[in-house]
Order: structure tokens, then C-alpha cells, then sequence
């Protein structure tokens, strides 16, 4: 059994430009906190870490998918049973649709048990003339708009620590304990047939019935599917928790996020030299960048020097967050300069972030059929390279929110005020993100 302990260094961050940090008032009281953090157990193993980079070297090569989903900021309020099952719920049935339509693995990752940081870009927030600090996700302030609860608070990051903990032993206790069997999650499906969103649909949920039907009659044995690997992953935002949560592996003396089994670096935080990189490059978790459209080919290889400077499989992520309108031309030289590069990478792509935009009502919100041309992009930019697109990031919910527009309930800008609870970003919601997984899972199996 490999031990995990508080290791006597961590990755040399400090020294570095650090973007995105909340200001705390009180410099003893983060300290405290994060002392505290260090004695804490560890949230994820080393051992499922390794098994996610192994997970993590089958996308790069083509033989595997990935599907990260979750909330764009998990919050303390909805760290509840139900609005746990319901995303977990959610990306599962994600995960049974495309594993059929592309007959091949889906690895499975939740934005959730850590996802309480929130890069922002603008550091204060003013209404009727009153000036805050911004909302930066519940491991940092409150929402509610008024100077106490704007306030950064480092006792926070505690109850970051011990929500994720709990959500994760949620988790668990589903995919371990049968509920994730692909009978069950097939069960969850029936019901959307009923549903026009879900009309054209039907043939295909009608095959992977006749599917499940077979393999039962052929005598598979379903107990040997009642398990399913499902792993945590958040944006790596709060240097003070990361470092704290570092732990040392004794086997091997490599130091481990355990925060979570994959952590990435946000676009606002990706600079090769700065801090977040620093830390990242210093624990052997499989990691992601997101980049933007104006990433460079050099800063890509950059990132690919500082984070996995030997090319070992399993080990590097871009999730590429371009917009529709951007992806055919900002992805191919990227793609390029990482092919002759030669070290190995996996690419996801995250249809949400650069298809961001504001109603005339007032609304941050995302068109359903915006998100899907970048899906597509991918897929063809991908394709006519000779590489494989390894994999979707999306902001969802298991909720029936009305954050997103169109789908096949047709939210329009006046159906937004229905149920628009998203605390940052607009999320795709249950059917929204049942119906992506049907497209994506056609453009898989093409
Ligand atoms: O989730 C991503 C970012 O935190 C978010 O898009 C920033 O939103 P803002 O532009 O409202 O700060
Ligand atoms: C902040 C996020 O994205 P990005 O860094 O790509 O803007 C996010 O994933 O919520
Ligand atoms: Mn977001």
C-alpha cells in the first residue's frame, strides 16, 4: 500500500507571477487555514490517479473518450444529495450514449468535488453604485452582494475541502455500490423517447436497447458492469488549497494533487512562467490547459516543455475554448505544431467559454446550436488532421435550469428568467446535455 504524506517541499510557485489570487485581509488566518489543510487526509489516491493517466494515454492514442461535465461553479448551497445524483446522473447517461454510439470507452470526470474557484475578469463588481469585490467561487466569498459577504475569507477553503470530500464519498457510494449498472442508467433513459426534445432520438436509444437485450441474452455477465470509474477534476485556481493538498506518494517519492484526480489551468492563468504551470508541472497528476483562440503555436509548445517535458502518455490535456466562429482556423496550427512536436497529448474541446454571450434582457447565456458548431469544428479540424478529437468539457447541470438557449425545448431569451440559478456561467441543462451527447455520440460514430 502506497502511503501519502505532507511533503517538506512543494512545487516552487511562489516565486512567480500569480494571476487570478484573492486578497485576504487577514494573512494569519490563511495561514492557519492552510497548516490546517495539510494535516487533512487526502481526497483522491495516488493509485487512481495513475489509473486516470492510464485512462488519459488510451484518449491520446485514439482508443478511448473523454466527457468532463459539471457545474461551471459547484456551490455550497447545492452541495446536496439530490443535485449530486442528478449531475452524476446526468454525465452517466452522457457517458451510456456515447460509449454505444462510438463503441468505445468513455472516461468519465466530473466538474464536481472541488469545482469552488472562479477566475474572473473583472475584480470588483459595481451595482447602484456600489463597488465589491467579485464573486470568486464559494471556496473564496459569498455571492450575496454586500461587503461582509464579498469578502475573502480563508475558512472557506475548509469547507471547500469538506464539501468536495463529502460529494466525492457520494460519488463512490454510486458507482461502486451498483447504481451506475448499464441497466440502471439505460433505465434512466426510457423516458426520453416520450419526449419530442428527444424524437429523433428514438432510433437510435431504440438501438441501444436492442443492444442491452442482447447482451443479457447472450448471458454477459451485467455484475461485472455494476462499477464504473468516475473521476474529480477542477480548474487548479487557489495556489493556497493546491499546495496545501500536495501530498508525497512514499513508493515513489513523486509528489500528487490529491485534490482532485485531474486538475487544469484556466486561460486566464496559463502563462507558461507563472505560478499556476509552476505547480501544475510540479505534481504527477494527468493535467489540461484551456486555450483561447489567440494561443500561439510557441505557447503551446511551451506549455508542452513545462508540463511534460519527457512526453510521457497520459500526462497533458488542451481543451481548446476557441468559439465557433474561431475553431476552423485558431485549431490547425495548433494541432500542427504539437504533430511535429511529436510528444503526446489528448484534445479536448470545450464548446462552452468561447460561445459566451449577453441578452438584450440581460442574460450570460449560451445558443445550444452555437456550442454545437464548435463541437463540430472540433471534429472536423481534427479530421482532416489526422488526430483524434479525445473529448467534450461542458458546464451542465441535472437540473431542468433554463441558462442555455434553443435545444429541443427551444429556450428562448424570455424562457431564460424561468430557472437562470447558474452563480457565474449558464449550464446546459438535463435534456440540453442528453441531446449533446446524441450529436456528439453521431459525429463519433461517422
Ligand atoms: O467560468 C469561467 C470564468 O470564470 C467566467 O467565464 C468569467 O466570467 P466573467 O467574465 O463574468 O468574470
Ligand atoms: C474559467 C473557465 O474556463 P476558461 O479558463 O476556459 O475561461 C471554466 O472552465 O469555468
Ligand atoms: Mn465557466
Amino acid at each position: 500500500m502506497n502511503e501519502l504524506s505532507t511533503p517538506q517541499t512543494t512545487p516552487s510557485w511562489r516565486a512567480c507571477k500569480a494571476a487570478q489570487q484573492p486578497s485576504y485581509p487577514d494573512a494569519a488566518a490563511l495561514a492557519a487555514v492552510t497548516a490546517d489543510l495539510r494535516t487533512r487526509p487526502p481526497l483522491v489516491f495516488a493509485g487512481e490517479v495513475d489509473a486516470l493517466r492510464r485512462a488519459m494515454a488510451k484518449v491520446e492514442r485514439g482508443e478511448a473518450f473523454v466527457l468532463m461535465g459539471g457545474d461551471c461553479a459547484e456551490s455550497f448551497a447545492d452541495n446536496t444529495a439530490n443535485n449530486i445524483r442528478a449531475k452524476l446522473q446526468t454525465v452517466l447517461q452522457m457517458a451510456a450514449v456515447l460509449t454505444y454510439g462510438a463503441s468505445t470507452p468513455i472516461v468519465k470526470i466530473g466538474r464536481m468535488a472541488g469545482q469552488y474557484a472562479k477566475p474572473r475578469s473583472s475584480d470588483t463588481e459595481t451595482r447602484d453604485g456600489l463597488t465589491l469585490p467579485a464573486y470568486r467561487g464559494d471556496a473564496v466569498n459569498d455571492h450575496a452582494f454586500t461587503p461582509q459577504a464579498r469578502t475573502p475569507d480563508p475558512t472557506r477553503m475548509l469547507d471547500a475541502y469538506l464539501r468536495s470530500g463529502t460529494t466525492l464519498n457520494l460519488i463512490r457510494s454510486f458507482t461502486m455500490g451498483g447504481y451506475a449498472d448499464l441497466r440502471e442508467v439505460h433505465s434512466w433513459n426510457r423516458g426520453f423517447t416520450a419526449n419530442p426534445a428527444y424524437k429523433r432520438f428514438e432510433a437510435f436509444a431504440d438501438e441501444i436497447d436492442r443492444a442491452m437485450r442482447f447482451m443479457a441474452a447472450a448471458g454477459v455477465d451485467f455484475d461485472a458492469l455494476r462499477q464504473v470509474d468516475f473521476y474529480a477534476a477542477h480548474e487548479a485556481l487557489l495556489l493556497e488549497y493546491e499546495d496545501a493538498m500536495i501530498r508525497e506518494d512514499s513508493r515513489s517519492g513523486r509528489l500528487y494533487s490529491t485534490s482532485a484526480h485531474l486538475l487544469w489551468a484556466g486561460e486566464r492563468t496559463r502563462e507558461p512562467q507563472d505560478a499556476h504551470i509552476a505547480l501544475l508541472a510540479g505534481v504527477h497528476n494527468p493535467v489540461g490547459v484551456k486555450i483561447g483562440p489567440r494561443t500561439t503555436p510557441q505557447e503551446v509548445l511551451a506549455l508542452v516543455d513545462r508540463l511534460n517535458p519527457q512526453g510521457d502518455p497520459g500526462r497533458l490535456t488542451l481543451i481548446t475554448r476557441m468559439g465557433a466562429d474561431r475553431i476552423r482556423q485558431a485549431l490547425p496550427p495548433l494541432i500542427e505544431a504539437v504533430q511535429a512536436d511529436g510528444r503526446p497529448v489528448s484534445w479536448v474541446t470545450d464548446p462552452m467559454h468561447g460561445n459566451t454571450i449577453t441578452t438584450a434582457n440581460g442574460y450570460k447565456t449560451r445558443r445550444f446550436d452555437t456550442i454545437m458548431d464548435e463541437v463540430r469544428g472540433f471534429f472536423e479540424v481534427h479530421r482532416a488532421a489526422g488526430t483524434h478529437p479525445g473529448g467534450i468539457h461542458v458546464e451542465l447541470t441535472g437540473d431542468d435550469v433554463t441558462e442555455c438557449l434553443g435545444g429541443g425545448e427551444h429556450i428562448d431569451e424570455a424562457t431564460l428568467a424561468r430557472r437562470y440559478e447558474t452563480l457565474v456561467d449558464p449550464r446546459l441543462n438535463h435534456q440540453q446535455s442528453l441531446e449533446m451527447a446524441f450529436e456528439v455520440a453521431e459525429m463519433l460514430s461517422r
